[in-house]
């Protein structure tokens, strides 16, 4: 496998002004590959994109702080994860994927280095297989505080659904479960999506990702058309995130300039912003500070 770059080399300065303290919560790292070497089983092998690189982009966009998502070309050992998160002298944590047979005590310190999550992929160009029955038995044990998060595309929510339903900690669902949005707010995609976060009080979700879910490109017309609506409607359960470095996106790299003025698209009051960006991820990641 040659090595990718999915990342934008220098992206432009956004021209919404993030609230302090704002918080960039989907993002990951790659690497440094000598130091954390991918897995085995990865199906991208990307450049190095270390903490470093994030903390740069961090600060260039405006953010304060990151929540740093596994990415899966890591597989379940969560060490440049946590080697991130460590630098960032508090101004990061984390969401891991662990082999489910994970003891408590690895559980434990996955928590003192700052993971407060474990994340099922679903997708199958990603993962070679999700038991669902072993990812169960690891959702009951998780620390206290804890949240699953879960990645699947629109196609299985409702065969997704027995199991999700099963889970005891609030979920997380990263990019809406990528609907279709060029069937606009109202086309069948959301109103499933809508249906399911009907069905209990503790699912998220991350309004992220217009590169990926919106065909009709930079400007993401389509995005903020489906994706306002749903954020106006579950302000109080909804989180924001670059998805930097953009695992696979190298034939259409996003400016992560643009990325952050959909913001004001899709959250248009100071309210709206200050819930999606800081009390929304500050309540799940540092609930101590909220
Ligand atoms: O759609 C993707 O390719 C993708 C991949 C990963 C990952 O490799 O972890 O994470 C994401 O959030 C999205």
């Amino acid at each position: 496998m040659t090595r990718i770059t999915s990342w934008h080399s220098a992206p432009s300065k956004p021209l919404y002004t993030l609230p302090a303290g704002a918080i960039d919560a989907h993002c990951h790292v790659f690497g440094p590959m000598a130091d954390f070497p991918f897995s085995a089983k990865a199906k991208y092998l990307p450049q190095d994109a270390g903490p470093d690189k994030l903390f740069a982009l961090r600060d260039h966009l405006g953010f304060a702080r990151n929540v740093i998502v596994q990415a899966s070309c890591h597989g379940t050992d969560n060490s440049a994860t946590l080697d991130a998160i460590a630098k960032a002298n508090g101004k990061a944590r984390g969401v891991a994927v662990v082999n489910p047979a994970i003891s408590d005590a690895d559980l434990a310190a996955l928590h003192d280095g700052g993971i407060r999550g474990i994340r099922f992929n679903f997708l199958k160009r990603l993962v070679d297989d999700a038991p669902r029955d072993k990812f169960l038995d690891v959702a009951r044990r998780l620390p206290a505080g804890w949240h699953v998060v879960i990645y699947f595309e629109a196609d299985i929510l409702e065969e997704l659904r027995p199991f999700m339903d099963a889970i005891p900690v609030p979920l997380v669902i990263d990019h809406m479960g990528r609907p279709d949005v060029t069937q606009g707010p109202d086309g069948a995609d959301m109103k499933a999506f809508r249906a399911f976060l009907d069905s209990r009080d503790d699912i998220w979700f991350k309004a992220t990702c217009p590169d990926r879910l919106d065909p009709t490109g930079d400007p993401w017309n389509a995005f903020a058309d489906a994706v306002a609506p749903l954020v106006a409607d579950y302000q109080d359960r909804v989180l924001w995130g670059t998805d930097w470095p953009h695992p696979n996106m190298q034939d259409d790299i996003p400016d992560d300039g643009h990325l952050v003025d959909m913001i004001p698209r899709i959250a248009p009051t100071a309210e709206l912003q200050r819930k999606l960006l800081i009390d929304n991820p500050m309540r799940l990641y540092w609930p101590e500070e909220a």
